[in-house]
């Protein structure tokens, strides 16, 4: 393998660009057919359509006397809700008791709620104010739509669903990432020794991947080694292939040289920004994905909010995300060439943010990303720091 490796030139992609570059670059995953349950948290393929009225059965909306005709009712039995079909019709002047959720016989023309009636041994009497009956599919009738596709499929709608008769929601696969954290330096657990750093990438694409709709499949430390790295891109199973570190000019960096080996294309190689400049994301023959995170950890968010996030919610199913932007003040260090991306709590800068470490962007909700141009109090575009 080649040692050299042609190195982007100038400041790289616009970061605005980049972000589009990845929501637009690849489709929604194929639909899957999946229990309401198990479709939470993903996005509708196909509308939700209602296979059963709600209510399914004339049931009572109270606990009380279910009566027929005129009153005064004699009382000729007892029906909770349970199992059961709505049995014989209620002839006039009679009742039965019923409980809410009960089927209603037919022939009922209400339900007297127990504080509106009075009983006497099997006699009721009492005033009908109202009906309390829900009729079946006075909510929903079979072949009434529930939701359209591209919605998230939340609990509620989940339940809606199932309360609809519905087994079965379309929904678009979750991207399958895999995280592969490079460096000989990188440790997993415990308190690193001389010379070490305590992976900090693992949880951050989790959380990222989640929130945009992907299933992170496993996070492997790799050494600085580029067969090992090779062999990591290349394993069957995940959609979107994240690398952390190895994505600058050092000699232990080989995440270009082995891209070019297997003949990737790339789609962003570098951003205008500061920091997270070196970040990248490359298609590999056969259409998988791969996302370079700069090795500094603050470096490696800003990449992962500007290229995974968009590339993984599009695979999801889930429509592009606008970046809102909201009035930042404070002093920052800008980039000529490009945006400085900056952590912000409400909408002040924490200052001090420095690519290697995390402690300013935990301190805040947002990262600003402030153009060449910004002055406190200007507009700026900003992202949710998970
Ligand atoms: N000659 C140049 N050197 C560098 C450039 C450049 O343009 N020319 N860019 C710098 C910038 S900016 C960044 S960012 C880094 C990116 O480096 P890599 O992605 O190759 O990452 P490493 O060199 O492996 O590591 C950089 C730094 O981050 C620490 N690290 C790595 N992985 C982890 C992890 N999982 N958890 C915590 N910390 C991690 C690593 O120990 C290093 O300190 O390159 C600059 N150099
Ligand atoms: O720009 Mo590097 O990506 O910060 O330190």
């Amino acid at each position: 393998m080649s040692t050299s490796v042609r190195r982007p030139h100038g400041p790289g992609m616009p970061w605005a660009l980049a972000r589009a570059t990845a929501s637009d670059l690849a489709g929604p995953l194929p639909a899957e057919r999946t229990t309401p349950d198990a479709a939470t948290g993903r996005i509708l393929a196909r509308p939700v359509i209602a296979e059963t009225p709600v209510p399914a059965f004339d049931t009572a909306a109270m606990d009380g006397y279910a009566v027929a005709g005129p009153g005064p009712w004699k009382v000729t039995g007892r029906r909770l809700a349970g199992p059961g079909e709505p049995g014989a019709p209620l002839l006039d002047g009679t009742a039965i008791e019923v409980g809410t959720g009960a089927a209603l016989p037919p022939g009922t023309r209400a339900v007297l709620p127990y504080e509106h009636c009075s009983r006497t041994d099997d006699q009721v009497t009492g005033d009908v104010t109202g009906t309390h009956i829900r009729h079946a599919g006075a909510e929903l009738r079979a072949g009434d739509p529930l939701a359209g596709a591209g919605r998230p499929v939340t609990a509620t709608l989940a339940a809606a669903a199932v309360q609809a008769g519905v087994e079965e929601l379309h929904t678009h696969r979750p991207p399958v990432v895999a995280l592969f954290v490079t460096g000989d330096e990188v440790i997993t657990s415990g308190r690193p020794g001389p010379g070490q750093v305590r992976d900090s990438f693992t949880g951050l694409v989790g959380a990222v991947t989640g929130r945009a709709g992907g299933r992170l499949l496993g996070s492997t430390r790799l050494p600085d080694d580029p067969a090992a790295l090779a062999a990591a891109l290349t394993a069957d199973g995940p959609d979107v292939l994240v690398v952390s570190g190895s994505s600058s000019a050092g000699a232990a960096d080989h995440l270009h040289r082995v891209l070019a080996s297997l003949g990737a294309t790339w789609h962003v190689r570098g951003v205008a920004c500061r920091p997270g400049h070196p970040q990248g994301l490359a298609e590999l023959p056969g259409g998988r994905w791969v996302v370079s995170l700069p090795g500094n950890p603050y470096a490696g968010l800003v990449a992962a909010l500007t290229l995974l996030e968009p590339l993984l919610r599009t695979m999801a199913g889930r429509r592009p995300e606008p970046v809102p932007a909201v009035a930042v003040t404070g002093a920052a260090r800008l980039y000529a060439e490009g945006v400085r991306i900056v952590p912000v709590t409400g909408s002040e800068i924490v200052p001090g943010a420095r690519a290697g470490s995390l402690h300013t962007a935990a301190a805040a909700d947002l990262l600003a990303v402030l153009p060449a141009g910004w002055r406190s109090g200007d507009p700026a575009p900003v992202l949710t720091i998970p």
